[in-house]
């Protein structure tokens, strides 16, 4: 669980987060929504310790990062698993070069007990078979999953995935979705995903977040989100045509 309380961040005098207040929960998806220039990406970069907020508190299952020494914000680090948006492979590198590299940064192991656990996460999100390939050899559903096994190769506590889904058909995008949300319920991780897919909020929206303006808007779960009146949370989520038209085939009761 991570709690934030209040936090407030300002670049250049100009007040980019205005105070947020939210937990997110623990074997949850919990997801960040908002128009671009809201705030997402700065609360999440202050979750990540990227940031300091200027006001407030950040809380990791209790305990806040203001009084973590200097050893335990050096474990929280290794405790965070980061899904990027364009995957940031090294293409360079082989599937299972790219899965083994977190962990050869913090373990000590023998490769062979390195490449054992690699192993295991690569057949967890179906990527067997492709061990050996490089980035450009495969489809970007295949990439992402190589960045999700990344990301949980060290088996984190919490896993941020900033809009895990661009640049992905709407069909792989889904199946993406339900596999960061079947791995956050599997090893019970706290799961942070900033998207503007509203096909994502429908689909694995647990925990939702909504910011504007930097501030907190709204707060509710997927089935909330598309029964709620606030004209501000309708305004955002009713801009797509798609969801406009089930809006007016809901009202008129079809
Ligand atoms: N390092 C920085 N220095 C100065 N201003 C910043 C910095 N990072 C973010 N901002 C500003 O903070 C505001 C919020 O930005 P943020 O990136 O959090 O928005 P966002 O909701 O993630 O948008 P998007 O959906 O487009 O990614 C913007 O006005 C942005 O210009």
């Amino acid at each position: 669980m991570i709690e934030v309380k209040n936090i407030h961040k300002a670049f250049d005098g100009e007040e980019v987060l205005k105070g947020i207040d939210f937990v997110f929960e623990r074997g949850k998806t919990n997801l960040i929504i908002g128009q671009s220039g809201s705030g997402k990406s700065v609360l999440l970069k202050c979750m990540l310790g990227l940031f300091l907020p200027d006001q407030g508190v950040i809380e990791y299952d209790g305990k806040p990062y203001t009084e973590f020494s200097e050893d335990e914000k050096k474990d929280l680090s290794k405790q965070i698993g980061m899904v990027f948006q364009g995957g940031a492979l090294f293409d360079s590198m082989t599937v299972e070069e790219n899965v083994l590299f977190p962990l050869r940064m913090f373990t000590k192991q023998s490769r062979s007990k390195l490449m054992t656990r690699v192993n295991e996460v690569l057949k967890r999100v179906n990527l067997d078979g492709s061990e050996k390939k490089y980035p450009s050899e495969i489809s970007g559903g295949m990439q992402k999953r190589v960045s999700i096994a990344r990301a949980i190769v060290n088996r984190p506590k919490y896993l941020f995935c900033d809009e895990p889904n661009s640049g992905l058909d709407p069909k792989t995008a889904t199946v993406i979705d339900n596999l960061i949300q079947e791995i956050t319920r599997e090893y019970d991780i706290t799961t942070v995903i900033i998207t503007h897919d509203m096909n994502s909020v429908l689909e694995i929206g647990e925990n939702i977040a909504f910011l504007k303006d930097g501030v907190l808007a709204w707060k509710g779960d997927k089935d909330q989100v598309f029964k709620t009146e606030d004209e501000t949370v309708t305004d955002f989520i009713y801009s797509s045509n798609l969801f406009k038209k089930v809006r007016t085939a809901q009202l008129k009761g079809l």
